[in-house]
C-alpha cells in the first residue's frame, strides 16, 4: 500500500519538438527504470510512424521510483500526452488523471500556440505548474527571456523554472525534486466506492485491450467485477499493472495511483476515454465528471486503386479499428470508383496516419477521395417526403438543391501565434478563408491572432499553408464552436463530361468560381494527356463556372527516343507500366491517383 503523500502524477505539456519525449526518456533514464543500452531509442514515442514525423500520437504512463532529497521513496506516475490539437480529449483526460504539469519551452523558440492552449487546460484542471526551460545547451538559449515571457504571456511565476538540456542531461534532477517538492500529492479515500478513471486505451497483441486508469477512490484489483459506467458493459478483471516503462505485474491500484488494467476486451470501442470504472457491487451511484464522446469530424472515401483489394482493405481498416476507436468506417460504393469505406477521423493529421499505416503496413494503394466536414441540412417537404434534417458526410449524397432549406456548417475558433512579420500573410490567409478576427494582440516581437474559421476552410491545407507562409514560426491550435448557416453549393468536376464523384465537394458560393478554376488548372497539370481532348469542368448545379482542355497527345512517346536507345524505351514503357497501376478510369479517360488529393490543395501562392 503506497501512502498518498508519496505519490506524484505529472503530465508534460510542451510546443511539438520543444523536447518532451526527450526529457521524459531523461526522466525514466535517471530513475533507473531502463538501462543505457536499452534507452537507445525514444522510449515514450513507440510507434514507428510517430517516431518518423516526430510526434506523440498515444498517451503513455511510466512509474518511476525516486528516493527524494528527504529520503523519502517517492512514486512518480508521468504521463506522456499526445502534441497534436486532432488529439485534444485524450489530452483533456490525461491532464484530468494529475495534480501537475511540467511546462517544457524551448529556450530557443519560447512561448507558442500550443503551449499555450494546453497550460491554460492544465491551469483548469488546477494544475500546480512547473516551468522547465529546455535546450539550454543551444547558442540561441535564452533563458531569461524565455522566463519573461512565461510570467508576461502565460501569467506564471518563472522565477524558479527549472533549466534543462533534455539532450545532454542537464537538470534532470533538479526537474524530479521540483516535481517531488511542488507538485501536491493526489487526494482519494481508499474505503469510499471504487471510481476510476479511464485515461485511455489501446490494443496489444498479447494483451488485448490495455486500459490505463487512474484511481480517484477505491482499489482496483484482479478478480475485481466491474462496470463500465458511461459504456454499460461489465468486465472482469484479470491483470493489473503499470510501466516502468517494462510491464509491471501488481497487486493493486489504490487512490490516487496510475497504472494498467486488462479484462479480456475484444475492441478498444469498448473502453472509451473518460469513462468512470467501478465495481458492479457496492460501485459508485455517479459518474466522475467529463466524460466526452469523441466525435469523428472529417469524412473521406478510401477505394483501393484495385478493386480487387478490396477485402484486404475491409480486414486491414478493421485492423486499425480494434486499435483506434475515434476512427469510423463504413461502406460506400462509387459509381467511379466501385467498393471502397467512407471513413470519420478526428481531423487532418489523423487521416493521414491512418492512410499512411493502410498503405504501409498493409501494403494497399488507396484513392482518398475530397476530405470533408459534417453538413446539418434542413429539408423542405416534398411530394414525397416530409421536412426533416439530414447530416451530410458525404458530397456524393447531396440532396435536390430545391429541397434545401438551409445548410450549416462547422466553425472552429483558431489560435495562431507568430512572429509579428508573419502577420499580414497570416491575417490574409484567414480572410481567404471566410475567418473572423475576434483577438489581435502583441507581445514582444510575436503576436496572438484568433480567428473564428469556417472547419471546410481549415481541412485540406490551413496548417500546410500556415507554417509555409511563416517558415514554420506560426502555430495553430483550435477548438469547435458550433454550427453556423453558410451559403454553401456542391460543386462538381467533369472530366470528359463525366462527372468525378470523388472530386466534388461543397463549397461557400463567394469563392466557388475561384476554387473551381484552381481545380481544373491543376487537374489540367495532373492528368496525363490522351489520344483524345480532354475537357475538365467545374459546375454547380448545371452551370458551368471554369473550365481547362487538356489538348491531345500527338506522338508515341517513345518516338522522341531515337532508335538506338533500347534500354531508354524500356525505362520509360516500364514507367508508363507502373504509372498505369496507379490510375483510375474514368469513362475512357485515366487520372492518376495523386490527382485526387493534389488538385484539392488551394495553393494560392
Ligand atoms: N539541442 C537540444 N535539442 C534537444 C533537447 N531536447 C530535445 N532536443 C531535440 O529536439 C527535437 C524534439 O524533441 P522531442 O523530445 O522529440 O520533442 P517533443 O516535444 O516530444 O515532440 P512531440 O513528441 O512531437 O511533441 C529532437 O530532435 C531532440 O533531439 C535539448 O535539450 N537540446
Amino acid at each position: 500500500m503506497t501512502d498518498l503523500a508519496q505519490i506524484r502524477n505529472f503530465s508534460i505539456i510542451a510546443h511539438i519538438d520543444h523536447g518532451k519525449s526527450t526529457l521524459a526518456d531523461r526522466l525514466i533514464q535517471f530513475t533507473g527504470g531502463l538501462s543505457e543500452r536499452e534507452m537507445s531509442a525514444q522510449v515514450l514515442d513507440n510507434m514507428d510512424i510517430e517516431k518518423e514525423r516526430g510526434i506523440t500520437i498515444k498517451a503513455q504512463t511510466v512509474r518511476l521510483k525516486y528516493k527524494g532529497k528527504d529520503g523519502v521513496d517517492y512514486e512518480l506516475n508521468l504521463m506522456d500526452t499526445p502534441g497534436h490539437v486532432d488529439f485534444a480529449y485524450e489530452v483533456s483526460r490525461s491532464l484530468a488523471a494529475c495534480e501537475g504539469a511540467l511546462l517544457v519551452v524551448d529556450a530557443a523558440q519560447g512561448v507558442e500556440a500550443q503551449t499555450l492552449a494546453n497550460v491554460y487546460q492544465s491551469i483548469e484542471h488546477d494544475h500546480e505548474i512547473v516551468p522547465v526551460i529546455n535546450k539550454i545547451d543551444l547558442p540561441a538559449a535564452d533563458a531569461e527571456k524565455v522566463k519573461a515571457e512565461i510570467e508576461e504571456i502565460i501569467g506564471l511565476d518563472a522565477s524558479d523554472a527549472v533549466l534543462t538540456s533534455a539532450k545532454s542531461g542537464i537538470g534532470i534532477e533538479d526537474v524530479l525534486d521540483a516535481v517531488v517538492a511542488r507538485i501536491p500529492p493526489p487526494t482519494g479515500d481508499r474505503t469510499a466506492p471504487l471510481k476510476a478513471m479511464l485515461v485511455d486505451s489501446w490494443y496489444d497483441p498479447y494483451l488485448g485491450v490495455v486500459i490505463l486508469v487512474r484511481v480517484i477512490d477505491g482499489v482496483i484489483k484482479k478478480g475485481l467485477q466491474v462496470k463500465f459506467m458511461a459504456g454499460g458493459t461489465e468486465h472482469l478483471i484479470d491483470r493489473v499493472g503499470c510501466f516502468t516503462p517494462k510491464i509491471e505485474h501488481l497487486d493493486e491500484l489504490g487512490p490516487g495511483q496510475i497504472g494498467f488494467i486488462t479484462a479480456q476486451i475484444k475492441e478498444v470501442a469498448q473502453a472509451k476515454v473518460g469513462d468512470t470504472i467501478t465495481t458492479v457491487k457496492q460501485g459508485a451511484t455517479t459518474a466522475l465528471p467529463g466524460f466526452k464522446e469523441v466525435q469523428p469530424v472529417v469524412f473521406c472515401g478510401l477505394f483501393p486503386v484495385d478493386a480487387a483489394d478490396f477485402e484486404k482493405l475491409r480486414e486491414s481498416i478493421g485492423k486499425l479499428r480494434l486499435n483506434d476507436a475515434s476512427f469510423s468506417f463504413e461502406m460506400e460504393s462509387s459509381a467511379a470508383l466501385g467498393f471502397g469505406f467512407r471513413c470519420g477521423f478526428l481531423g487532418l493529421l489523423h487521416l493521414e496516419i491512418i492512410q499512411e499505416r493502410l498503405s504501409r503496413e498493409y501494403d494497399l494503394d488507396l484513392i482518398t477521395t475530397a476530405p470533408s466536414v459534417v453538413y446539418r441540412i434542413q429539408l423542405r417537404k416534398s411530394k414525397t417526403d416530409d421536412a426533416r434534417e439530414i447530416m451530410l458526410h458525404n458530397p456524393a449524397d447531396y440532396p435536390d438543391p430545391s429541397r434545401i432549406e438551409q445548410i450549416d456548417e462547422p466553425w472552429i475558433k483558431a489560435t495562431i501565434y507568430t512572429p509579428d512579420e508573419y502577420l499580414g500573410s497570416i491575417l490574409k490567409l484567414c480572410q481567404d478563408r471566410r475567418g473572423i478576427q475576434t483577438d489581435l494582440t502583441y507581445v514582444g516581437g510575436r503576436a496572438q491572432v484568433s480567428y473564428e474559421l469556417p472547419l471546410n476552410e481549415v481541412v485540406f491545407d490551413f496548417y500546410d499553408r500556415l507554417k509555409s507562409i511563416s517558415r514554420g514560426y506560426a502555430s495553430f491550435d483550435y477548438e469547435q464552436i458550433g454550427l453556423r448557416e453558410g451559403d454553401l453549393v456542391k460543386m462538381s468536376i467533369l472530366v470528359n463530361n463525366e462527372p468525378v464523384d470523388a472530386l466534388s465537394m461543397i463549397v461557400h458560393r463567394g469563392v466557388a468560381e475561384e476554387r473551381g478554376r484552381h481545380m481544373c488548372e491543376r487537374l489540367k497539370d495532373l492528368i496525363p494527356r490522351h489520344l483524345f481532348k480532354i475537357p475538365i469542368q467545374a459546375a454547380i448545379g448545371g452551370k458551368v463556372i471554369a473550365r481547362e482542355t487538356i489538348a491531345a497527345m500527338r506522338k508515341d512517346v517513345t518516338a522522341k527516343c531515337y532508335g538506338g536507345d533500347i534500354s531508354r524505351k524500356k525505362k520509360l514503357l516500364e514507367k508508363q507500366k507502373k504509372g498505369k497501376a496507379r490510375m483510375r478510369e474514368y469513362g475512357n479517360v485515366q487520372i492518376p491517383q495523386e490527382a485526387f488529393i493534389a488538385a484539392l490543395r488551394m495553393g494560392e501562392e
